[in-house]
């Protein structure tokens, strides 16, 4: 059977002794796209921050590409983390610096520290491969402009494009489209769906708007106080579920 890109076992979290996340276990293969939904605050972003590092678990195995996380550190952990990019809500670009640039630095991972300094320093190649990132997400025209001059929607394909240029095959997006009207969070949900089902990624996308998740989504994992309550096809989640999952009184603290 095919080895999932992302699997996470029996991963836990607390802040300040209150448990956020218990016993969460998921995987995410190539190819499809997976939808995390729940009321807030049910743990949905704490677990994408926890698989990209940013949020420090206390317990669980996180695997990416078969990797066991724990079992690197160092230069060995970063490597092995750059297999999965965050795609934020809030679209962390440099506005002053061009779409490009922005995109070249999805790769600094990996680059020579030079490039770190400055964008004078991205080689050709590199600006190369950005710019194939940048068709791939139909951005390559906007290439030049500064991010800052983008519409949100423009903005976010340019993060995806970055996340790309970082070559991670998993790509987090936490609240993707949240800032983004109708019309444009439908383009970046075809793009992510895109990314999956025609350039084999594996995407994990938390979303609020579970209508979304059934255009767009594989798959979806649901979360309430910190556990996963369901995780199936999107063509499973009735109304019934989805009312369970927002119902208030089960969300009460
Ligand atoms: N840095 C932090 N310090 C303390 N508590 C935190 C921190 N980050 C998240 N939490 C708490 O952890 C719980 C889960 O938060 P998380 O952001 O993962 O939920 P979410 O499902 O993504 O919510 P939302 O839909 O509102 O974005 C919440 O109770 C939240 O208050």
């Amino acid at each position: 059977m095919e080895q999932a890109a992302l699997k996470v076992s029996s991963l836990a979290k607390s802040y300040n002794g209150r448990r956020v996340l218990d016993d969460v276990d998921f995987e995410v293969k190539r190819g499809e796209l997976v939808a995390f939904l729940g009321a807030n605050g049910s743990g949905k972003s704490t677990t994408l921050k926890c698989v990209a590092g940013l949020a420090e678990p206390d317990a669980g195995r996180i695997e990416l590409e078969g990797a066991q996380l724990s079992e690197f550190s160092g230069r060995q952990l970063q490597l092995a983390r750059s297999k999965a990019a965050m795609v934020f809500q809030k679209i962390h670009l440099v506005p002053r610096r061009t779409a490009l640039d922005n995109v070249c630095a999805g790769a600094l991972a990996r680059v020579n520290s030079l490039a770190s300094v400055s964008p004078l320093f991205f080689s050709r190649e590199l600006r190369e491969e950005a710019m194939g990132c940048l068709e791939r997400v139909g951005m390559a025209d906007r290439a030049l402009d500064r991010v800052g001059r983008l519409s949100g929607g423009q903005q976010q394909r340019v993060a995806v494009a970055r996340a790309l240029c970082q070559r991670a095959s998993v790509l987090l997006a936490d609240e993707p489209v949240s800032a983004l009207d109708p019309n444009a969070a439908e383009h970046v949900m075809e793009l992510l769906a895109e990314l999956a089902h025609n350039e084999n990624l594996a995407v994990a996308a938390v979303l609020h708007q579970p209508d979304l998740a059934l255009r767009h989504a594989d798959r979806a994992i649901g979360l309430m106080h910190g556990r996963i309550t369901f995780d199936g096809p999107v063509a499973s989640l009735n109304q019934n579920v989805l009312d369970t999952l927002y119902s208030p009184e089960r969300n009460a603290a």
